[in-house]
């Protein structure tokens, strides 16, 4: 069956969300890694999202992370706004306070605050690639305190991004391309990274004001760590129904981005998600979007265009396109 049927033959109903073990990932054995593959691939035709288990990033790197989020979120809001993007020229990088952003259309903004970067060596050193960022170049921006928080959000963001190349290639695979095609796509990768803040929402709520209003990824897929015991993340399947993708211990949540239904023609899925805390308490969660060099063209994918499914969609820099998307979701 070629892709395009394979797609076709899910209906995208799902019920829940697979648990993925990555453990093979970097097997010498092709057959495993082909198996994986495989996985992902049912995955991305019919979810769009996946649980990935066994993802290799140390535990004292997310407690840390989580711990100076939280001191951050604790500050006076007049500290955190002195890094607010809007009032800086670094491209997005820095503070938003809560309903800064919008994602859903026609809602009146979303129900969190977040600190958001993007590339840095947490030891610069002379050897750094130089980087073609185009439209979304820019240079990063911390808070003086809480102490170490550079630090920590660094390591994790480091070992997230490691993540995102391990995941490339069985991406690669699970489209029938040989397992290094985005190498030379990937060699500088998007990787903005939004450490988020959801203050519990109580009483009657605006439905125009939740967490992070329906919407759908930017940049090729996202690696969302939530903090375990609170339930806030929903995914709508083809039913139009919210399925609740809570937090699992020990795993990352994997979701594609518009970027990958682009390169994909539609094959893979971004699907739209929202959060809503109405837990009673703070939660914290923190997406890094992951894609490839801003400077790349994202245009279908050959195996994924066909006389019955021609190119839906126009070239556009990755860069440019994840630009557009962040303004229309802050002005
Ligand atoms: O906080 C979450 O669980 C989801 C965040 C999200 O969807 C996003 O930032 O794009
Ligand atoms: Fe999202």
């Amino acid at each position: 069956m070629s892709l395009a049927e394979s797609a076709s033959a899910t209906n995208g109903a799902f019920q829940d969300i697979p648990v993925i073990d990555l453990s093979s990932a970097t097997s010498p054995n092709e057959s495993e890694r082909k198996a994986l593959a495989q996985q992902i691939r049912d995955a991305c035709m019919n979810v769009g999202f996946f649980y990935v288990k066994n993802h290799g990033i140390p535990p004292e790197c997310i407690d840390d992370v989580l711990e100076v989020s939280k001191e951050y979120y604790s500050l006076p809001i007049e500290e955190k706004m002195k890094l607010h993007h809007k009032s800086l020229v670094t491209n997005f990088r820095g503070y938003s306070p809560l309903l800064d952003a919008n994602i859903e259309p026609g809602n009146a903004g979303d129900n969190h605050e977040g600190f958001e970067f993007s590339w840095e060596e947490l030891v610069p050193n002379a050897n750094d690639e130089k980087r073609h960022d185009g439209a979304m170049a820019g240079a990063n921006v911390w808070p003086e305190r809480p102490e170490g928080y550079r630090e920590a959000m660094l390591k994790y963001y480091h070992a997230a991004i490691a993540v995102g190349k391990m995941l490339f290639p069985l991406f690669a695979l699970s489209l029938n391309l040989p397992e290094r095609y985005f190498d030379d796509k990937t060699r500088n990768s998007a990787a903005l990274m939004n450490a988020l803040h959801y203050p519990p929402q109580t009483g009657p709520v605006d439905d125009r004001v939740v967490g992070i209003g329906a919407h759908t990824d930017f940049e090729c897929f996202t690696i969302l760590w939530q903090q375990p015991g609170i339930q806030a993340l929903q995914v709508l399947n083809s039913e139009k129904i919210w399925i609740n993708a809570p937090p699992i211990e020990g795993t990352l949540v994997i979701n594609l981005g518009d970027q990958f239904t682009r390169w994909t023609n539609d094959i893979f899925k971004s699907t739209v998600h929202r959060a809503v805390n109405r837990n009673g308490v703070d939660r914290y969660s923190i997406p890094l979007f992951f894609g490839t060099d801003y400077d790349v063209n994202i245009e279908p994918i050959a195996s994924c265009v066909s006389a019955e499914r021609p190119a839906r969609y126009e070239p556009i820099t990755a860069g440019e396109y994840v630009n557009q998307r962040l303004k229309a979701m802050y002005y």
